[in-house]
């Protein structure tokens, strides 16, 4: 089963600007992002923390609507969109890894990780599934409930459940945060791995390692795209972020 689909750009922003509040209090969270995340890509979003990196995927998932601008989700518009034909999309071609892994605590590692390829009403792939699971090094821990494993082994069913669906688009946010090197360097592996059999995959990172492995940076300042870094070591980003960092300071002291 294959849920990719023939997209060029599965994933388009187009001037989003996104603002929290209003008045006073108003937040810019995004300034005019556009960006084309083209199929079988992995990009990685940076920047310093509030820049806007977890707005820009809630943006781009239609789990937030911009405040103008336009986001294009496998070839479809999402303005207008109300939220059944946005959960029904997302559930066909999209998968997630977020920082709260939102499993389900009475179903098992198997289920939850099956869980959407059974709501967007697909029989799961079960060679793949178990392949997934054990790339992850969970394969004996398949019977176990989420409440019985460590944060780390937790993070990876939420990755698995991402991966094992091989929907169209990936967004993940610090996917890798709670694991150790060794699992990390597996998963981003097996990530890149989708990504050349047509995945695309949009990461939010905080750690030049992991960017290092996705084929684009880009680097966000404000909620603006201030720079971008194709196929980067992890050396060039932590350069580019310590750029930014004393840009950013300089900037704040000039205010
Ligand atoms: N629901 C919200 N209401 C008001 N302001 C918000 C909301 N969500 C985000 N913001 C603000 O928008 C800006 C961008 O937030 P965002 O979470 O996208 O940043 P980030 O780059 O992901 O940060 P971090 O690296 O710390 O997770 C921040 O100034 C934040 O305070």
């Amino acid at each position: 089963m294959s849920a990719t689909t023939s997209v060029e750009s599965p994933v388009r922003l187009d001037s989003v600007h996104k603002t929290y509040g209003s008045g006073d209090s108003a937040v810019e969270a995004l300034a005019g992002v556009s960006a084309d995340f083209r199929a079988g890509t992995f990009t990685a979003v940076m920047g310093p923390s509030g820049s806007g990196k977890s707005t820009l995927l809630h943006c781009a998932a239609g789990l937030d609507k911009p405040t103008s601008g336009r986001v294009t989700l496998v070839g479809t518009d999402l303005k207008g969109k109300n939220e059944t034909e946005l959960t029904l999309l997302r559930r066909a071609h999209v998968a997630f890894v977020f920082q709260s892994f939102n499993l389900m605590p009475a179903l098992n590692v198997e289920q939850n990780v099956t869980l959407p390829s059974l709501l967007a009403g697909q029989e799961p792939d079960r060679a793949w599934v178990d392949q997934v699971i054990a790339r992850v090094g969970l394969s004996q821990r398949v019977k176990h409930r989420p409440g019985e494993l460590s944060g780390g082994q937790q993070q990876r069913v939420a990755i698995a459940r991402a991966l094992a669906g091989r929907t169209a688009v990936v967004f993940a946010d610090e996917p890798t945060g709670a694991l150790d090197t060794t699992t990390a360097v597996e998963v981003l592996n097996l990530m890149r791995e989708l990504v050349r059999a047509g995945q695309t995959i949009v990461m939010v990172t905080h750690d030049p390692v992991v960017a290092s492995f996705a084929d684009e940076v880009l680097f966000l300042v404000d909620g603006r795209i201030v720079t971008q870094l194709t196929a980067p070591g992890a050396e060039a980003v932590a350069a580019t972020l310590a750029q930014l960092g004393a840009r950013a300071k300089q900037t704040r002291g000039q205010r």
